[in-house]
């Protein structure tokens, strides 16, 4: 919006609030103000009238429309109706304009604890075609291309994620707010895993202008490998890829409406997991580039991630797969066994730390809206092979920058953003960003079960810093790789003669873990995995700074506004 210039569409006197107001539309903003009876400005001193005028930015704007509902006098006819009204002992006739003479603008409004919600303004014309004009210049404003709003969506509502509430989410909170937008939508319920991943190889994307889907955090891993991989076969590259293949950036965003068990990737990247704030930044074309892995198993490309776990977070996934009808309670239930557990694997990390040596999981900085370290990268910065060791040199590099770490680990996780979700509000990852190509390294050693609980326990709590562990190591990494010590795999022999293959996959097996790739198992341990900037775009902002700093203020982070009922909801 910055080049664009601000000048007059529309221009004219309304009623809003029973008060005679001047209504004027720019391309950015909605502004109004009263005036007398004959038109003039209302008496008073300019700054009073600058005090009692209103501006809405556009890019707040959620929609508008003709106010005919449940309004007295209007209907679908016509002509002008004659309503009978006994008055008193003498009948009156009024006349009532059945065509809308009023229109309604949604504005947006900032709730708690990251949500959005909005405001209505109506405004009364003094005919019908006035009214018409006055939605239409709006509408119009609001498809100019600075805005960037979808137009048209592909919806895959996924029927069974999280407590199975996906098809009523959208059905009754989020197709009506897309209606109001103008938003056309095909709507696809997911018959089977898998099944959107089908559509998206097979549809024609030119005419979208996004994809959502109504689940978790595996739905949306299923629209990002689906999206990437048809972009790549739509540019005539060959797939599957080799290991050093830099994938393409689709035009498309994806949006995520939140029905999931554990929704993170809605969580770090809007704040909340409110299925209709995350509806309004679609429909106000939000945009924020994220960082996704590629993941390999030796040459061979797996797919694509943005949180990697192995060890305890593999074992707790694998688990819960065989108690889903527990629905998200599953994870709390294998989460408390495989802590009791306290198992640990041994194997080998490889890493290349990130070429910024001013950036460290433990520097403090949390990824906000409008981020200065994710604002120095895009997604055209390919960096492979940068050495930026600084404060977070862990042991000597070989020649290549690669460091290597052997040991016993309880887990291996690696996280591409803080991952923040209701079991974890700052994330196991607190200071990782969105968008600067890295991915933060965290290695749990072998500890003890009280001490990996404290850990758990800070992660939850907010109480201290997780990492201050000294059986933690974090590191703000571009590429990794992990070998268990016993790979059934390997032509070499590292853990012993073992010669029977049946014997050696039952040997690593029992001795390794499995990972959780964005909440989906993968059974090879070893794994190579490279971090590709800003690959992918989602329908958000980031998470927005309140002024306190605080999850639970209900002052400073509350909008103005003290009327509204307790939808969100404020009629003028
Ligand atoms: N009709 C269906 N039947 C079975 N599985 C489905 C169906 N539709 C989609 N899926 C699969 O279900 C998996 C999980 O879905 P989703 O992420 O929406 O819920 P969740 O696992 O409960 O939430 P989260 O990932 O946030 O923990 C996805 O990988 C998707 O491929």
């Amino acid at each position: 919006m910055a080049g664009s210039v601000n000048c007059v569409i529309h221009q004219s006197r309304l009623e809003i609030n029973g008060r005679n107001s001047l209504i004027t539309l720019t391309t950015r903003h909605l502004t109004w103000e009263p005036v007398s009876s004959g038109g003039l400005p209302d008496v008073g001193s300019s700054a009073v009238r600058h005090r009692q005028s209103q501006t809405l930015d556009l890019r707040d704007v959620i929609g508008v429309k003709s106010k005919e509902c449940g309004h007295p006098g209007f209907s679908e006819s016509f002509k002008y109706k004659n309503s009978i009204i006994k008055s008193g002992s003498s009948y009156s006739v009024e006349l009532h304009p059945l065509h809308p003479v009023s229109f309604i603008v949604y504005g947006l409004k900032r709730l708690p604890s990251h949500c959005l919600g909005y405001d209505t303004y109506t405004f009364t014309c003094r005919d019908p075609t006035g009214c018409q004009s006055w939605i239409d210049a709006i509408k119009n404003v609001l498809e100019l291309p600075d805005f960037k709003r979808p137009k048209r969506l592909l919806v895959f509502v996924n029927p069974f994620g999280g407590k199975k509430k996906g098809p009523k989410i959208y059905r009754e909170k989020i197709a009506p707010l897309f209606e109001l937008a103008d938003i056309h939508t095909d709507i696809i319920v997911t018959q089977r895993a898998g099944h959107a991943n089908e559509v998206i190889m097979n549809c024609d994307l030119h005419k979208l202008d996004g994809l959502i889907c109504v689940g978790g955090d595996g739905m949306f891993s299923e629209l990002m490998n689906g999206l990437l991989t048809r972009t790549m076969m739509d540019a005539g590259q060959h797939v599957p890829q080799g290991r050093d293949h830099i994938p393409i950036v689709p035009d498309l965003r994806i949006g995520i409406i939140p029905a999931g068990s554990t929704d993170t990737v809605v969580y770090t990247t809007v704040g909340t997991n409110d299925p209709v704030t995350s509806a309004l930044h679609i429909i106000l074309g939000d945009s924020i580039g994220i960082d996704i892995c590629s993941i390999y198993h030796k040459d061979e490309f797996l797919r694509y991630s943005n949180s990697l776990l192995y060890g305890y977070y593999g074992d707790v996934l694998q688990d819960s797969e065989k108690n889903r009808w527990m629905g998200p309670k599953r994870y709390d239930w294998s989460g408390f066994k495989k802590v009791m557990g306290n198992k640990s694997y041994d194997g080998d990390v490889s890493f290349l730390l990130s070429p910024n040596s001013d950036s460290h999981p433990r520097d403090g900085v949390v990824c906000y809206s409008g981020c200065s370290v994710c604002g120095h990268h895009s997604p055209d910065m390919v960096s492979h092979g940068a050495n930026g060791e600084g404060r977070q040199k862990p042991i000597s590099a070989s020649k290549d920058g690669w460091y290597n770490i052997r040991g016993r680990f309880i887990g291996i996780n690696s996280f591409t953003m803080s991952c923040r979700c209701n079991l974890c509000p700052r994330g196991p990852s607190p200071s990782s960003h969105l968008g600067d190509g890295c991915t933060d390294l965290m290695l749990v050693q072998s500890c003890s079960r009280t001490n990996y609980i404290r850990h758990l326990y800070r992660c939850a709590t907010k109480s201290s810093d997780q990492f201050d562990f000294n059986f933690i190591k974090v590191y703000r990494v571009k590429e990794f790789s992990f070998k268990p010590l016993f790979d059934c795999d390997d032509g070499e022999e590292e853990a012993g003669a073992f010669s029977s293959r049946q014997y050696k996959l039952k040997s690593a097996t029992a001795h390794n873990s499995v990972w959780n790739c964005d909440g989906e198992v993968i059974n090879t341990p070893q794994l190579f995995v490279r971090v590709h900037c800003q690959l992918i775009k989602l329908f958000a902002r980031g998470i927005e700074q309140m002024g306190c700093q605080s999850e639970a203020c209900t002052k400073c982070c509350v909008s103005t506004s003290s009327d509204g009922d307790k939808n969100g909801f404020l009629e003028y």
